[in-house]
């Protein structure tokens, strides 16, 4: 008998594996991946691109449905483009990093991309893994599984600059934790768990133990647990 389709939406702050565990479950399950923070900076990139005054939330609201952001879902080989360009290298960026909370803040652009969210989780017929901050709350209030993944600032902090080669680890600690003081305040759908979320704390887990977590989670809930 074909299996119905899975919904897991995995949320939590930055540099807590979030990407790293979601693709690797969605592979070793075969399901679809969506990285949600990849459409938040793709939408910024734009804005950055075209001029648009990113302190100005009516201007950031009036283009919020320009640009056509379209995204891969292979967990293989994830991909990003914007209106036909690839930009998942540009996404990456410094300047990309510290401006995206500002522009994710815009109910206009939050809208837009939510819906984006929704039609592609729709559309995956064996199911997906949703990796963002409103995703188990906002988004897919209905997922399957709701997984929200914590590790201390140190330990997050290590990992992001292990990342971008030779960044001071001060540094990214406190841009990570004022990028989170921002996601987290913010008035629409901020960084929050769902209160029918798993909580996975992965400071003292290696990458292999969360990926093992999480697919017997799923496992669980596909046996009806
Ligand atoms: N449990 C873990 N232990 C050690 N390093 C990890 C762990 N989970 C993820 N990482 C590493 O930390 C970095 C950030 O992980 P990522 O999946 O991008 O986090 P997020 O999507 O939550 O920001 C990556 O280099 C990843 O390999
Ligand atoms: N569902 C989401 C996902 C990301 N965002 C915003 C807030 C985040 O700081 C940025 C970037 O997210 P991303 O997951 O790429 O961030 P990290 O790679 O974990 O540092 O996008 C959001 O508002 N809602």
């Amino acid at each position: 008998m074909e299996r119905a389709a899975v919904i897991v939406a995995i949320d939590g702050p930055s540099g807590t594996g979030k990407s790293s565990t979601s693709k690797a479950v969605a592979a070793q399950l075969g399901l679809s991946y969506l990285d949600t923070g990849a459409q938040y900076r793709a939408i910024t990139w734009w804005m950055v691109a075209n001029g648009i005054d990113i302190d100005d939330p009516a201007a950031l609201a009036a283009a919020a449905g320009k640009p056509d952001i379209v995204s891969g879902t292979d967990p293989a080989h994830p991909t990003i483009t914007v209106d036909g360009t690839d930009v998942a290298g540009p996404i990456r960026t410094q300047e990309v990093t510290s401006k995206v909370s500002a522009v994710s803040a815009v109910p206009e652009v939050r809208a837009r991309i939510t819906e984006l969210q929704r039609s592609i989780a729709a559309g995956a017929e064996r199911g997906i893994v949703v990796e963002g901050r409103d995703i188990g709350t906002t988004v897919l209030p209905d997922a399957d599984l709701k997984i929200f993944l914590t590790a201390s600032p140190e330990a997050r902090a290590a990992r992001r600059s292990g990342e971008l080669k030779g960044a001071d680890v001060h540094s990214t600690r406190e841009a990570l934790l004022k990028r989170d003081a921002a996601d987290s305040s913010r008035k629409a759908s901020p960084l929050a768990k769902a209160d029918d979320a798993v909580e996975v704390d992965t400071t003292e887990l290696t990458l292999p133990q969360v990926i093992e977590c999480v697919v017997t989670l799923v496992e669980e809930k596909r046996a009806g647990k």
